[in-house]
């Protein structure tokens, strides 16, 4: 792997009470910077007060505990969508496991998964990883409004925001033997709308610029929520915003845990028509956004360079 530039740095914006009232002027400004960083790098690191040290880490607590189950068990987390269930045990990704979850933001979505951890009976982790995934579906809803209302298309937030699923997908990357190579996960875009990530303290994710150079994201707090374009927003913005190429690689001896939120829209997802003229011609038809999932899911479509662009691309 090439080495990291040191020349780019995710912007961090503070999403605090003082800036959150939409109609103010702190609330236009913060959406000029939000939608400038997600032009910019297709993600950045949101600093976001509502998320405390407690609930950061009683939640790392809780995922340790989940990833210290025997794999028999861990294994059953499965689903009838495609990538919703457990990945681990990979020989080319030997470090990453992770499970998913579906409606992530809901005390019942969180239950449905736990009860497949804990048949016999059953602790707290339900409760613990809700006061965190509730925050993330807030934060990525107030995110998704600001670009909305930054781009003119404000009427068009209630419909598409009100038809978003969430699916986290909680991670482990254990740290590299001695004679492993230190890759986590490859090089990606999500498939997702908007993803938000939360890590314990332990760093390794790398974006990529659209010049090619890889950069790391570091210096986050307990409070840092990194918050990334999807390949769904790509095409709906009419690739005003790009989704990021992005990559785990772990440098340090301690295992990384990380928690990835993705909103996924259950409907037709379409550029607005604001959004189309003739400096800007439609680069994506109409799609819909579980299809693609699937389309995705298939292995012969796994390794292109930009599934979305084959899928739906004009
Ligand atoms: O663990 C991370 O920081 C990133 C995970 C990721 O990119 C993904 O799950 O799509
Ligand atoms: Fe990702």
């Amino acid at each position: 792997m090439g080495s990291l530039s040191q020349e780019h740095k995710l912007d961090v914006i503070e999403f605090s009470d003082k800036n959150l009232k939409p109609g103010t002027e702190s609330w236009s400004k913060t959406c000029n910077e939000v939608v400038s960083a997600l032009e910019k790098y297709g993600c950045f690191v949101a600093s976001y007060d509502k998320l405390t040290q407690e609930t950061h880490t009683t939640v790392f607590k809780a995922l340790e505990e989940l990833f210290d189950l025997p794999t028999q068990t861990k294994v059953q987390n499965k689903s009838t969508k495609p990538l919703y269930g457990y990945v681990g045990q990979i020989p080319f990704i030997p470090l990453y496991e992770s499970m998913g979850i579906d409606n992530a933001d809901t005390l019942q979505g969180i239950q449905n998964f736990a009860k497949v951890m804990w048949p016999n009976g059953y602790n707290d982790f339900s409760e613990k990883l809700v006061s965190y995934t509730k925050l993330a579906a807030e934060l990525e809803k107030i995110v998704v409004r600001m670009v909305f209302e930054r781009y003119g298309v404000g009427k068009h937030y209630e419909s598409l925001i009100g038809s978003a699923n969430y699916l986290c997908r909680v991670m482990k990357y254990r740290e590299p033997k001695s004679n492993e190579n230190n890759m986590g996960f490859v090089s990606h875009t999500d498939k997702s709308f908007m993803s938000t990530i939360h890590q314990n303290q332990v760093d390794g994710l790398e974006i990529k610029t659209k010049d090619g150079d890889w950069f790391g994201v570091h210096q986050l707090s307990s409070s840092s929520v990194i918050v990334m374009a999807g390949d769904a927003i790509m095409a709906w913005s009419n690739n005003r915003i790009k989704s990021p190429h992005h990559r785990v690689t772990m440098e340090a001896k301690k295992a990384r845990y990380s928690i990835a939120q993705f909103s996924f829209l259950e409907k037709t997802v379409e550029i607005p028509q604001e959004l189309v003229d003739e400096d800007h011609p439609m680069q994506y038809k109409p799609f819909e956004h579980l299809e693609f999932l699937d389309f995705y899911s298939k292995e012969e479509n796994r390794r292109l360079e930009s599934a979305i662009r084959t899928y739906c691309g004009v």
